[in-house]
């Protein structure tokens, strides 16, 4: 079997167009949602994140707030700002980008964003609504993984699911919107025992570990859906020059298993393009729930 490639760049297009007409009809009704990105040092990956959140949430017609401190701002005075964010009514989804440095507590600052205008979806209170299956705001990569799902298979009831991965902000709420489906679900971690076995039993694997590669075609049940979340930077022999030739892999191989799978997607242009998509999302949702207009359909879990 060939994979069908889910292409998570055209997919993230159209969430955005879809962003973009319902930002049209909340503008009419008076409000410009806000979304304001907080990036703290000069991660260069993480610039490059936040550029794209800023130009993707201007091109649907919200109205973008970016504050770039640097490295050594104090926890005190990031906590500072986000209090100053979450009483400012024009912003309407706030976000701290993270990896933060080391002398910040992410759990602190995640924990100040008011629960409203967490778009991240990280914050306790999201956390404990969405593992309750109440009405949350959701994390962007888990939520972007299940409309990708949604979309190709229609309903996942009764499909058998396993998470690679016990983070915070992917495999635990992956885990728990594929419950709210009604799947059977797994969640595998580096002290899983027979980890290529209970693999191998899933309908739908979704990788997020971040160990390039790690996941070969041959665990892989036939015409299984491989949702592949890693975004790995591997060296990958020498360029002309003599420097190193680098490329993106995910989490699985991604040859072996599409000669398996029935379903994949890709790395880069899977998983990746559909968080900003996701996080463009949520900032409508916050939106229309902080002023009573009626939410879009389909754009949230
Ligand atoms: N506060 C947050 N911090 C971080 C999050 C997050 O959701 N909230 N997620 C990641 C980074 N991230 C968004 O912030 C992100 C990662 C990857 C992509 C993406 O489109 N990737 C491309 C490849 C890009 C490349 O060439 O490097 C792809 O997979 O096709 C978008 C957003 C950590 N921090």
């Amino acid at each position: 079997m060939t994979a069908t490639v889910i292409d998570g760049k055209a997919f993230a297009a159209k969430v955005r167009a879809k962003v973009a007409e319902e930002v049209t009809r909340v503008k009419a009704a008076g409000v410009t949602p806000g979304l304001a990105v907080v990036l703290v040092g000069e991660d260069p990956a993480s610039a490059v994140y936040v550029r794209n959140k800023g130009k993707q949430t201007v091109e649907v017609g919200m109205e973008s707030i970016e504050h770039k401190l640097p490295a050594d701002t104090s926890e005190a005075d990031l906590l500072a700002l986000i209090a100053q964010l979450n009483a400012d009514p024009a912003v309407h989804g706030i976000l701290c980008q993270l990896p933060v440095p080391d002398h910040i507590d992410a759990d602190k600052v995640l924990a100040a964003i008011a629960p409203a205008k967490d778009v991240d979806g990280f914050h306790i209170s999201n956390v404990g609504l969405l593992a309750t299956g109440q009405k949350a705001m959701v994390p962007c990569t888990p939520l972007g993984c299940l409309m990708m799902l949604r979309d190709h298979h229609g309903s996942l009831s009764g499909m058998s699911a396993v998470v690679l991965g016990r983070s915070n902000i992917v495999g635990k709420p992956m885990a728990q919107l594929l419950l709210g489906d009604s799947c059977t679900v797994t969640i595998a971690h580096s002290r899983t025992k027979d980890l290529a076995d209970v693999v191998r039993g899933a309908d739908i694997v979704v990788a997020a570990v971040g160990r390039p590669e790690m996941v070969p075609g041959d665990w892989i049940k036939p015409g299984a859906t491989v949702i592949d979340v890693g975004i790995n930077r591997i060296e990958d022999g020498v360029k002309e020059d003599g420097t190193p030739r680098r490329r993106l892999v995910g989490d699985c191989h991604y040859d072996s298993c599409a000669a398996v799978a029935g379903a994949i997607t890709p790395v880069p242009g899977g998983v990746g393009p559909m968080t900003i998509a996701c996080l463009l999302a949520n900032t409508l949702t916050a939106c229309c729930r902080a002023n009573g207009l009626e939410e879009p359909a389909g754009l949230t879990a």
